[in-house]
């Protein structure tokens, strides 16, 4: 378990990290979601001792990182996966690592089996792919058998084969009971791999939730319809009790309605549809409405609010 109280960082004027509070448990995959800058690194090194609070307590296991007895048989990090010394081979960074921490040398084989990289073992680390290079460094998280395991951004770079396989092994961590705590700015692949979130923004907490929940508040459906006579629309759903709100496109959106029951209604008052399309918001869509206001450097599209609230599946004329 990790556990963070009111922990706060500050660079000078920039509070990277705001009044943290939450906890990451075991047996599960806790995604660490936040845009960038949002503070995850940031965290992730005060959980590891490598940057010091200037407010607030961060626990692994019950203490604080320095007073951990064994460090690498409690928590494993993969933080940089690019900060190996690239003239040593693969097993030999990872013996090195055994060998000053007490582990001893029957792991390093056992891991570099887990990554794959057995066949790749004696080859120098700086001719290692980004790919490569990560696996090399969920290695060095895993050598010490650690009940608590964090990643930051490990599939950046990967390729789909590779993204799969993290992906994979993060779940299977915590199927043993382990603690993972993962982070990411991507939404779409968290809702793949996390069962609880953990969402900041700007320093700040957005959400702590269980992923089901996330989904079930945020996977609300919309029915877009296009009709060469709105006004008699509108007053047939209103009859019906059903809001619809134009998008400024010249079609209507009704929020969580379904498209047999407004398709039903306007053939029984003979409207005209030119359009009735189910939608779906999608959790990337979610979150970057939940954090859209802690985002540091918005990309300006010129693309409306309320054109972005939902999938532009097509259909538009
Ligand atoms: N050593 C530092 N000195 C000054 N500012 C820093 C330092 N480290 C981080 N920051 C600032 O703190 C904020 C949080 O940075 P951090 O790297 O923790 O965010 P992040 O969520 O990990 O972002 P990303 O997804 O881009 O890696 C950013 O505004 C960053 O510029």
């Amino acid at each position: 378990m990790i556990e963070l109280a009111g922990l706060t960082k500050r660079y000078g004027e920039k509070v990277a990290v705001n009044n943290l509070t939450f906890a990451v448990r075991p047996g599960m995959v806790t995604g660490f979601l936040g845009p960038n800058g949002a503070g995850k690194s940031t965290t992730m090194r005060m959980i590891l001792g490598l940057d010091r609070p200037t407010a607030g307590d961060v626990r692994v296991d019950g203490r604080p990182y320095d007073r951990l007895k064994d460090p690498l048989k409690s928590i494993g990090a993969l933080l940089e996966a690019r900060a190996v010394h690239g003239g040593r081979s693969a097993y030999h960074h990872l013996l090195c690592l055994a060998q000053s921490n007490g582990i001893p040398k029957r792991r390093v084989h056992e891991v570099l089996d887990t990554v794959g990289l057995t066949a790749v073992a004696r080859k120098k680390a700086r001719s290692f792919s980004l790919g490569m290079s990560q696996r090399l460094g969920i290695a060095a998280a895993l050598l010490g058998d650690p009940r608590i395991l964090m990643f930051d951004e490990p599939v950046n770079g990967l390729d789909p084969e590779g993204i799969h396989w993290i992906r994979t092994l993060m779940k299977s961590l915590a199927a043993q009971g382990r603690t993972v705590f993962v982070s990411s700015h991507l939404m779409s692949e968290m809702a793949l791999t996390a069962d609880h979130l953990v969402v900041i923004g700007q320093g700040r907490l957005l959400a702590d939730t269980s992923m089901a929940g996330f989904i079930e508040q945020n996977s609300r459906s919309c029915v877009r319809i296009r009709t060469p006579q709105p006004e008699r629309l509108l007053d047939v759903l209103h009859a019906a009790g059903i809001t619809a709100v134009a998008t400024g496109t010249g079609a209507f959106e009704v929020d969580g309605g379904k498209p047999e029951h407004i398709g039903e209604l306007a053939a029984r008052h003979q409207v005209v549809l030119h359009e009735l399309s189910p939608r779906q918001a999608s959790l990337e869509e979610a979150f970057m409405r939940l954090t859209a206001e802690s985002v540091e450097y918005h990309a300006h599209t010129g693309t409306p609010p309320a054109a972005q609230r939902w999938g532009d599946g097509g259909g538009r004329s």
